[in-house]
């Protein structure tokens, strides 16, 4: 298998910087849906990593339970409720959002099954696919067919089998991935160590980060950053490159800051801002 390294020349020449002029009206208004009674927290943490990677604006669509949650721990994020308490029942968006992602924290039950399905038989909307909407989409493969072309998908290695059964082999598993990537056009993001983004008939390897990452929320913070980065005007495939590398490189960073052990997902938003300095460093 022959991949293609994102280190921090590749990412760099992704990497756009905001215009002089642009405004928060422009500069893209992400969405992210997710969250049940008690997963409101990963919300939080991919709504901060989507502003924090510079786009405009956030909203959150959540069940009732998290809205002062949310607005408490992040006054900068709008948002959303749906009508149910504790779970998403019913995906009413009044906007037109740059980005959506859709998953985290957002449990499996059977009113919010119906609520993706709704949602996602109506939604045009680039998407960034996470967590339980991976595991409900597992469930019903019917709903593949839905996902706009170039959404990313970001599954860890369970949500991996869930989706595409075991495999054998090394050899076996790409073959299925990239299977799923053509079928539906999907950029599909293999979490791990590495982690590796298949798009088309490319694997990309990512160089950047480390086992400080292996804690609860960090895969929700990526979600945030790769959405964040499509909103204000990445292609999905170039924000998700950029996101995976940026969102390593916080970890990478770990040393000027903290230490392996007492990282957590938090200080992914946190070191956001010195893996971009870092970007721009020669
Ligand atoms: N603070 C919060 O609100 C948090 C909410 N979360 C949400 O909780 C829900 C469940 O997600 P989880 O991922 O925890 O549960 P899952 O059941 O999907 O995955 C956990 C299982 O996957 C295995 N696994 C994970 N990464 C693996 C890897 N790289 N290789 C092999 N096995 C691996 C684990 O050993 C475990 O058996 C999601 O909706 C998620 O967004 C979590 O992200 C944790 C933090
Ligand atoms: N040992 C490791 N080395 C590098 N990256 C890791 C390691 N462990 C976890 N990660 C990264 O952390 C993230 C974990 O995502 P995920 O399992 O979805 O977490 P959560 O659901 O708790 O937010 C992924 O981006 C993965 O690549
Ligand atoms: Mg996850």
């Amino acid at each position: 298998m022959s991949t293609i390294e994102i280190d921090k020349l590749f990412a760099r020449q992704i990497y756009k910087p905001a215009s002089k002029k642009t405004h928060k009206g422009i500069q893209g208004h992400a969405l992210i849906i997710g969250g049940s009674y008690g997963k409101i927290g990963s919300v939080v943490l991919a709504s901060k990593a989507a502003l924090k990677s510079g786009c405009g604006l956030i909203t959150a669509f959540i069940p009732k339970c998290g809205v002062d949650i949310l607005q408490i721990s992040f006054p900068e994020a709008m948002v959303t409720a749906d009508e149910n308490e504790t779970v998403i029942s019913n995906i009413d968006i009044q906007f037109e959002p740059n980005a959506i992602a859709i998953g985290v924290g957002l449990g499996t039950s059977h009113v919010t099954a119906i609520a993706l399905e709704h949602f996602l038989q109506k939604n045009k909307n680039p998407l960034v696919i996470d967590a339980d909407a991976i595991n409900l989409i597992s469930k019903n493969k019917n709903l593949l067919k839905f996902l706009p072309k170039n959404s990313v998908i970001t599954p860890h290695k369970k949500e991996l089998q869930r989706l595409l059964g075991t495999w054998k082999s090394d050899d076996e598993k790409i073959v299925k991935i990239q299977q799923i990537s053509h079928d539906y056009q999907l950029i599909v993001v293999e979490k791990g160590s590495p982690t590796l983004i298949y798009y088309e008939n490319k694997i990309f390897e990512n160089t950047s980060g480390n086992e400080a990452l292996a804690t609860a929320g960090s895969g929700d913070s990526l979600t945030g950053i790769i959405t964040g980065l499509i909103a204000q005007g990445y292609e999905p495939l170039a924000a998700t490159q950029l996101g995976v590398y940026l969102h390593g490189l916080t970890a990478d960073l770990v040393w000027e800051n903290t230490s392996k052990e007492a990282f957590t997902a938090s200080d992914i938003a946190s070191f956001l801002g010195k893996a971009f300095l870092f970007l721009k460093e020669n």
